[in-house]
């Protein structure tokens, strides 16, 4: 399959995209509009012919039959043997989706009926915390239940009216001391969402808020709630099950903002907003499940990415959100992404042939400009970037301001499209009374190659509603790319390893057992800090 894509990435390597729009048609062509977004991918090398090929290849990977499996509960996490159906989080009251013969979403609604009560009484202060009403909500959480609600109520800050919200994920107790200082334990209410509930990290955070809790009011546990699907553990740390929002264990844990793990996000802006997020993204899992590919945002999102990575061989994509509010955007797509295809087996066991996943990385535009853009223009590597842009902004006042930050986003795909060639640099360099030797040596660092690709995602305002669409775009993305690459983008073996030997290590780090038995390097390491 992946050799059919080669004949075309070799002439790819030839093709001038600025020479691509002497046909007027292309920006049309080499664009999806769904659900009032744009997805502009003509700024790319992919012609007709190209894409032709990797629809062809999208057909040829079973991609139909295995998004069906997905939105119907089949088992499609094989390795763990589990379903994959953070779509039903999201599903419709009265829709039907079965998982072993059972329709999960009466289940799913009844959570959101017991988050929506919840989150209501810590909105209105009938849940008081043992000072009064509760002013402040700690989210304790990693990976999937961390990044997804903090990039998502940053993103929604405008529409926040109730407790203010807060996250702790790192280990590093310099996270936790930072965010408790500032707070009243007697109006915190502190969230313990892990979806396993053993996560060292969130136990050890839990643990420390509870000791902190425990300095100032005679029950700390009362304003203590649990978001797991391991019921078992969230009782026996002694969180009463009123006080628990449980998932199931077809909800991966960087798929789970929907659910409990994004009660947080409900508590910061109500539970009518959330379901309006929850539509959100509910829209695009319609639109990605009937669209043909050509129309089908998550399709091309995924197809350009893979005519860049494997088939072009840049092994790196810039995710540029012009939207200070999306700033934690890369950061949960990082997870989202090379969590879910940083794999190099394929489903039946045997090595992939091409590079999987992307490495995926980010800033908001236009901080970025100022930082590593330069590498990006006129770097030896070549880094395709996916610009996001809303085109109206919360600030009605500062409407001058987000217009320079829509003039900056489109200079950048320009400029990195059209670059400016030797000839522009000697007229410009001779314009400042350069000229021989000298005017060639500083017109050369004045090129700016161009011919680098990038996609421009743009919505009208990142309303709840846009932001569910924008995220469940991204992840409908992620399973196009993992099916053509046949692996499993649902389990995460990979970060097992370190966590076992974390735990084996503590005890030498802490000088309770020697470092004997460890390679040279590390007992360098342990000797270095026992000794400072
Ligand atoms: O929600 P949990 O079970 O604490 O897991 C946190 C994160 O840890 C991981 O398992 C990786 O270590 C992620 O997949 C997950 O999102």
């Amino acid at each position: 399959m992946w050799n059919k894509l080669k004949t075309y990435t070799d002439a790819a390597l030839d093709l001038s995209i600025p020479a691509l729009f002497e046909d007027a048609g292309r920006a049309q062509d080499f664009s999806v509009c769904a659900a009032d977004m744009l997805f502009d991918y003509s700024k790319t090398s992919l012609t007709d012919d190209s894409r032709a090929c990797l629809v062809n290849m999208l057909g040829e990977s079973g991609f139909e039959a295995r998004r069906k499996a997905m939105f119907s509960g089949e088992h499609i996490n094989e390795t763990e043997g589990r379903a994959v159906l953070h779509t039903a989080l999201r599903a419709a009251a009265g829709a039907e989706i079965f998982e072993d013969g059972e329709n999960v979403v009466p289940g799913v609604r009844e959570t959101l009926d017991r988050m929506r009560a919840f989150a209501d009484a810590l909105r209105d202060g009938s849940f008081q915390g043992q000072g009064g009403a509760i002013t402040d909500v700690v989210n304790i959480g990693i990976g999937g239940s961390d990044l997804g609600p903090a990039m998502a109520c940053l993103a929604l800050k405008p529409y926040h009216d109730g407790p203010r919200t807060h996250f702790v994920s790192n280990v590093d107790g310099a996270h936790i001391h930072d965010i408790l200082q500032g707070l009243n334990p007697e109006t915190t209410l502190i969230l313990v969402a892990s979806k396993t509930f053993t996560t060292i990290e969130t136990m050890t955070n839990a643990q420390t808020a509870r000791d902190w809790m425990a300095l100032s009011v005679s029950d700390p546990g009362a304003q203590f709630a649990a978001l797991s699907s391991n019921l078992t553990s969230t009782a026996g740390w002694g969180i009463p099950a009123e006080r628990v929002f449980g998932f199931e264990d077809w909800v991966g844990g960087r798929y789970s903002l929907w659910g409990p793990i994004g009660l947080t996000i409900m508590i910061a802006m109500g539970a009518d907003k959330f379901e309006e997020f929850l539509s959100g993204a509910r829209a695009m899992d319609d639109h990605f499940r009937t669209a043909a590919p050509l129309d089908n945002m998550p399709v091309m999102l995924a197809l350009t990415g893979i005519w860049h990575n494997q088939g072009l061989g840049y092994g790196t994509r810039a995710v540029l959100p012009y939207d200070q509010r999306l700033s934690r955007l890369p950061a949960y797509l990082q997870q989202l992404e090379m969590e879910s295809n940083g794999k190099s087996v394929r489903m039946d066991g045997s090595d992939t042939p091409v590079h999987t996943g992307p490495v995926v990385w980010g800033e908001p535009g236009t901080n970025g400009q100022h930082a590593f853009y330069q590498l990006i223009h006129q770097g030896t590597r070549v880094i395709p970037c996916e610009f996001l842009l809303a085109v109206e902004g919360h600030e009605a006042d500062l409407k001058h301001q987000h217009e320079l930050l829509v003039a900056n986003c489109l200079a950048q795909s320009e400029a990195l499209m059209l670059g400016r060639s030797l000839d522009v640099a000697r007229e410009l360099m001779a314009a400042k009374g350069l000229d021989g030797d000298e005017l060639e040596r500083q017109a050369r660092h004045r090129v700016f190659p161009g011919n680098r690709p990038s996609t421009t995602l743009l919505y009208p305002k990142l309303t709840p509603h846009m932001l569910g669409q924008i995220i469940a775009l991204y992840e409908h993305r992620v399973f196009v790319e993992g099916v053509m690459l046949g692996i499993n983008s649902y389990d995460q073996w990979g970060v097992e390893l370190g966590k076992q030997l974390a735990v084996a290590l503590q005890p030498i780090v802490s000088g309770e057992m020697p470092a004997d038995d460890k390679d040279g390097s590390t007992r360098q390491l342990v000797d270095f800090i026992r000794g400072n």
